[in-house]
């Protein structure tokens, strides 16, 4: 028995009884270099504009993208309103937001990617722009004491750079790994994504062999900064909850460049799309491994914020409560 096990195992509980969240609490004990007693949390919202909309694979306006993004740097958005009631700070990180003034920390590559129909997503510098954005955010975080983090992103059709990117790094079936995004109730959008995907993903073979050509391709500059930050995490022992596809997606892609990386992600919810199994499992995550089936197809991060809230509620416990030993110490009145 490790460190982390022994810490769980003295709780007066019966075995195993706290399931999954002391799987979990082990998990973050391992990837910690040291057991911390207490979470600092940092959340990150990486948001960026996708060209591949103008193909006709979403039913919701591009401008939400920056309207969202700046509802989050003001508080009211979904991501705000979880982060705030769990008193998690967050950052919107603005990767390639189309718009003129940047929204929340200025790391725009560009105002947006190309449609990857017409020409690859980004150039390979322009990948780089981002994946370092993504990195750095956690060197920051890490500066200012954090020890686990969240990331979420933001970006009207990056289910469809998602699913993608999956597609070409797993060769997964587009006809079981394609889903709504955000546009529930028009089949027509997934059928189009299917066509979109296939078409594209003949133009670049040749440049596709690793994730980083993938994401270059037919990625996006939240999934280059996702996956740039979840890198670093590796690299600086900083563990992470992980949210919803895109953000399984990302994982999947630095899980291929370095599979350690996996040690430091934290699954919190089972996304509806019908891509994040495939995109777990790429990453080497079991779906026994993810505490919660609540429907959540939001993105943002709001998943992972809720998974943060469990996660810090099974911490205080396994810190604060009596032990076995303790409690069989205790004379009983009855047994006299
Ligand atoms: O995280 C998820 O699992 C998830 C699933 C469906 C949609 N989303 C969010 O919806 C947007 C992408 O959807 P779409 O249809 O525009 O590709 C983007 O802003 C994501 O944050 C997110
Ligand atoms: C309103 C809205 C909010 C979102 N948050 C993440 N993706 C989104 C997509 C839409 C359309």
């Amino acid at each position: 028995m490790d460190k982390a096990a022994r810490m769980t195992a003295r709780m007066a509980i019966p075995p195993g009884s706290l399931g999954l969240l002391e799987k979990q609490v082990q998990k973050l004990f391992r990837a910690w270099p040291e057991l911390y007693e207490t979470i600092k949390p940092y959340h990150y919202i990486f948001a960026a504009d996708n060209g591949v909309v103008t193909a006709g694979v979403v039913r919701q306006e591009q401008a939400i993208t920056y309207l969202q993004a700046r509802n989050m740097t003001e508080g009211r958005a979904a991501i705000s309103c979880f982060c705030k009631a769990q008193d998690v700070p967050y950052a919107v990180v603005d990767v390639g937001i189309n718009c003129d003034e940047a929204v929340g920390l200025d790391r725009k590559v560009a105002p947006g990617t190309k449609n990857f129909l017409e020409s690859p997503a980004m150039t390979e510098r322009e990948f780089w722009q981002a994946y370092d954005a993504g990195a750095e955010m956690v060197q920051r975080a890490k500066l200012a004491g954090c020890n686990l983090l969240s990331f979420g992103e933001m970006g009207i059709g990056n289910t469809t750079t998602s699913t993608a990117v999956l597609h070409v790094l797993t060769g997964a079936n587009l006809l079981e790994i394609t889903g709504y995004g955000a546009n529930p109730g028009h089949p027509e959008v997934v059928l189009r994504k299917r066509e979109v995907i296939a078409a594209a993903v003949k133009r670049y073979e040749p440049l596709m062999k690793a994730p980083q050509g993938i994401i270059r391709c037919v990625g996006g500059f939240d999934i280059a900064a996702l996956c740039g930050a979840m890198m670093a995490c590796h690299e600086r022992k900083i563990p992470f909850m992980l949210d919803g596809f895109i953000t399984a997606v990302a994982l999947a892609c630095a899980a291929r460049i370095e599979p350690a990386v996996s040690a430091m992600a934290i699954p919190s919810h089972m996304s509806q799309e019908p891509g994040m199994l495939y995109a777990l499992q790429a990453a080497g995550i079991h779906p026994d491994e993810v505490p919660i089936q609540a429907g959540l197809r939001l993105g943002e991060g709001t998943g992972a914020i809720l998974g943060l809230s469990m996660l810090r509620t099974m911490l205080y416990t396994v810190y604060n409560m009596k032990t076995m030993e303790e409690l069989l110490s205790e004379s009983c009145g009855a047994a006299k």
